[in-house]
């Protein structure tokens, strides 16, 4: 059932075919992406798409920018090999410590959550919150972006590292999950936003619990809605859409199948085939 077998003949497919028919591949730590995928299957409904979760290395929010730019590289790298026509980011910790470094070594194009986000929040209201893994809050990405495009609007970031946890244990309704997001968004709250965004990709999954805790005013921002907005531009742009039938979502992971399949099914709607990949192989298959 977690074969990489499955998918035996796919890199065939996709090169001899013409470029538009080539997949988007899309990564992230771990489930989070599945919002940026819901978002593609959504927007961009004839893409084929390959999505990655290095779920072996996950939390990346508590990591240092060193290692979430080796993650990045080897996931790139093995992206790459999947002859894929665009990369999406779905994660803002690599795009907030690795996106700009990253886009000078890598051919493909490669867009990142940080910016649509940033762009969505500034449209929506002037008194923005922002929360995020410690190291995205940590990188002032999401402050930066946002008072490039309007330095008349105020930011306030908080760091949250018990989130990612909980969700990939998928504690989303577990009180202890409320009370966590309650202490998260006191001082947000203390401020009067108008505007939240989820600054983690893995936060859309908790929304019905942070709705409930903020005022019925308040926006919430889902930066998977943007940057796909943003990939279907770029797709039009590079003429590299594909208007044929998609082939079936390929998902692999770094650390257990099963296990991603098995939460995988609570935000997909079916069970996913999920295949193992192992970067010591890339690293190998590259030195031959
Ligand atoms: N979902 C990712 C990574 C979260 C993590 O692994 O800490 C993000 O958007 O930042």
């Amino acid at each position: 059932m977690y074969s990489s077998s499955i998918f035996e003949g796919n890199l065939d497919d996709f090169s001899n075919q013409e470029p538009q028919r080539a997949p988007i591949g899309i990564f992230d730590s771990g489930v989070g992406g599945l919002t940026v995928l819901r978002q593609l299957y959504r927007q961009l409904p004839n893409e084929s798409i390959v999505y990655f979760g290095d779920t072996a290395r996950l939390p990346y929010g508590i990591r240092s920018q060193a290692e979430i730019l080796q993650f990045t590289r080897e996931i790139l790298t093995w992206l790459q090999q999947q002859q894929v026509k665009m990369v999406i980011m779905a994660c803002n910790t690599s795009s907030a410590l690795a996106l700009e470094t990253v886009r000078q070594e890598f051919s493909v194009p490669i867009l990142g959550v940080i910016l649509p986000g940033a762009r969505a929040a500034v449209q929506m209201g002037k008194r923005i919150g922002v929360i995020a893994t410690p190291a995205t809050a940590k990188s002032n990405a999401y402050k930066h972006a946002i008072l490039e495009i309007n330095p008349n609007v105020q930011v306030w970031q908080v760091g949250c590292p018990e989130f990612v946890p909980l969700i990939e244990q998928n504690r989303i309704h577990d009180p202890y999950t409320a009370e966590v997001a309650r202490g998260y968004l006191e001082p947000l709250l203390e401020q009067e936003i108008d505007t939240l965004v989820h600054g983690c990709t893995h936060y859309p999954l908790l929304t019905p619990v942070l709705r409930s805790l903020v005022p019925s005013q308040v926006q919430l921002v889902d930066p998977a809605v943007h940057v796909v907005v943003a990939c279907a531009q770029e797709l039009d742009l590079l003429g590299l859409r594909n208007t044929h039938p998609p082939l079936p979502t390929r998902f692999a992971v770094s650390g257990c199948p099963q296990q991603f399949s098995q939460s995988g099914v609570h935000w997909l709607g079916h069970t996913p085939l999920v295949e193992q990949v192992c970067f010591t192989d890339i690293a190998i298959s590259q030195l031959q």
